[in-house]
């Protein structure tokens, strides 16, 4: 099998973007992952750069790591400066790694504008630089800044400047398009050029995503002999970001037949996207490819049938092979055969045409088209779907409730609710206050129900989510506009989200708090049906 090593640098180019900050901590757990994983390489940071860098390759030397190396990364020695006496080069030795990575200037323009000296000088920081370095580590790559961008005005100097890197004993020519500005046919033959003039190096490639070309960039380079991609988890990285290893990972091993990762590792790269993101303190991107939580996510109605039928109907991959799972969506684009499919979830097996396969497709539509959403308010739908088959109990009936929000001079607002709730028979009249409208309504309704159904006790909100719909009908816009709610609830054994949805708040929070309590009731419920069975079945 072809193999290709796979170069991180989530914890350098990664956090040059501008929302990504690890702290050391962070960067250690990070990675830790990575190591897990089974990358080749991991870019720990520029120990010169910062004290939590400096502080990164202190600490990691602690932790023993399986399959990845720890680099470190630098620049050329300074214009100003010797290869001996440059205090960013010192501070790579200093790291302790045995692997180093050094940027150096390939374009001339960077050469004459930025670093401000001849191209001749250039060429000497890359080899001198490079030839320092040499006896004090094990690996030595070259990363050749703006590789592309310079070879496309003057090969000459940038073809110079890779023989330089090789005179200066690099192991890997590492080949940036550091503006992400070059397309897949140029990098193929940028790459070959290359190819015929250093017929021995070795190259890598590390591109950049600004044309949204990034990972085809990679691919390509691969297929043209790389041997090393640099890149980042999830495509963190400056400015639009770096080439996505959890794209180019699968692409390279699933499809392409190179071994990138130890075997069966690949799984665990959902997970290593949604820990990095974690860290990062970042959302996790829904689309994104292989990894993200709708890559096999099914809605429209054709589709769901079809994938039911056979999963490579509408899926490139099994979702399994990289950790990642396939999702049923409840949607106004939905057929029968999406409910069909969540009616077996909840142990429901039911036929194509049964008639209540028809009333809840059309009630889901009916509502949906309201506003209510069920892809993330599945506790809702699960009693949408019990009522409609008669099988959920009505446990209470809010007769009545008033909200009432005070607010004097200088004083926090108090918030005071009031309900009317039926129970069987009887009829409680209860108050509550709490910390905003809905925490009161929500304790004056157990107030109510708690004597009649105490495991109500145990349960408590954990979030809630408001979403505007904006209207184009001037009347329904701004503070008019409709929302909808969603809140998920938890005792110790489960969670659950439920939805409401009206022009008021406090109306669509009710909604969705009383879809709770009655969700925590009949589960309860059905623990209870379930345990006596069981009682039941071992008693004969
Ligand atoms: C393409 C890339 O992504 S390369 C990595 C970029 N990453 C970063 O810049 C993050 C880490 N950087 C840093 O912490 C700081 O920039 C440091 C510590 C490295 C340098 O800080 P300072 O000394 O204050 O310099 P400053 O950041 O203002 O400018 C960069 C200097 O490096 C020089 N430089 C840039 N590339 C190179 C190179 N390959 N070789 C030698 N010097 C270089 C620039 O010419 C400039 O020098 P000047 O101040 O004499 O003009
Ligand atoms: C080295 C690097 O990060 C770049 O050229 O983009």
């Amino acid at each position: 099998m072809k193999t290709v090593k796979i170069y991180d640098t989530t914890l350098r180019d990664g956090t040059q973007a501008e929302d990504v900050n690890f702290s050391v901590e962070d960067k250690i757990r990070v990675a830790q992952k990575l190591d897990e994983l089974g990358v080749h390489y991991i870019e720990g940071g520029w120990p010169a750069s910062n004290p939590t860098d400096e502080r990164f390759f202190k600490e990691i030397h602690h932790y023993a790591l399986k399959n990845a190396k720890i680099t470190a990364f630098g620049s050329t020695h300074a214009v100003s400066k010797n290869a001996d006496n440059d205090p960013n080069l010192k501070s790579l030795i200093a790291s302790g790694v045995d692997v180093i990575t050094i940027f150096g200037k390939t374009w001339d323009i960077h050469v004459k504008e930025a670093l401000k000296t001849t191209l001749e000088k250039n060429l000497e920081l890359i080899k001198n630089s490079l030839l320092f370095l040499r006896p004090k580590v094990k690996e030595l790559f070259f990363d050749a800044e703006h590789f592309f961008d310079g070879f496309k005005e003057n090969k000459e100097y940038t073809l110079a400047c890779l023989k330089k890197a090789l005179e200066g004993k690099a192991d890997v020519l590492v080949l940036c398009d550091t503006n992400g500005g070059t397309t897949p046919s140029e990098i193929r033959q940028i790459i070959r050029e290359v190819k015929k003039e250093l017929p021995h190096a070795n190259l890598g490639i590390h591109a950049h995503n600004d044309s949204e070309l990034a990972v085809a960039n990679s691919i390509i380079a691969v297929e043209e002999g790389a041997i090393q991609v640099q890149g980042t988890i999830n495509g963190y990285g400056e400015r639009c970001g770096n080439a996505n290893l959890c794209s180019i990972i699968p692409n390279l091993q699933l499809k392409l037949g190179y071994a990138c990762l130890p075997e069966d590792n690949l799984r665990l790269l959902t997970s290593t996207s949604l820990f990095v993101s974690e860290v990062a303190n970042l959302p996790s991107f829904h689309r994104q490819p292989f990894v993200g939580k709708s890559a096999f996510a099914h809605k429209g109605g054709v589709h769901v049938s079809a994938v039911r039928k056979n999963p490579r109907t509408y899926e490139h991959i099994k979702p399994e092979l990289v950790g990642n799972k396939q999702r049923i969506l409840l949607s106004d684009l939905a057929g029968q055969s999406n409910i069909l499919f969540k009616a077996r979830q909840y142990g429901f097996h039911l036929d194509k045409n049964d008639p209540f396969v028809l009333e809840l497709l059309a009630k889901l539509k009916e509502l949906e088209s309201q506003g209510y959403e069920y892809t993330a308010a599945e506790a809702s739908f699960e009693l949408l779907l019990n009522r409609v088959l008669g099988r959920a109990r009505t446990y209470f009936t809010l007769e009545n409730y008033r909200v009432l929000e005070t607010k004097r001079k200088k004083e926090e607002p108090i918030s005071e609710a009031t309900v009317m709730v039926r129970v069987g028979g009887m009829l409680e009249h209860t108050a509550a206050t709490g910390k905003g409208p809905v925490n009161a309504l929500d304790n004056a309704l157990r107030k109510a129900l708690e004597k009649f159904y105490p495991c109500l006790k145990e349960m408590h909100l954990i979030d809630f989510k408001v979403r505007v719909f904006s209207s184009l009908n001037r009347d329904l816009a701004g503070t008019a506009s409709k929302v909808r709610v969603l809140i998920e609830s938890g005792d110790p054994k489960h969670r659950w989200i439920t939805v409401g949805v009206s022009f008021n708040i406090i109306e669509a929070s009710r909604q969705a708090l009383e879809d709770s309590l009655n969700y925590k009731l009949f589960k309860s419920d059905q623990e209870k049906l379930t345990k006596a069975l069981k009682e039941a079945s071992e008693g004969f």
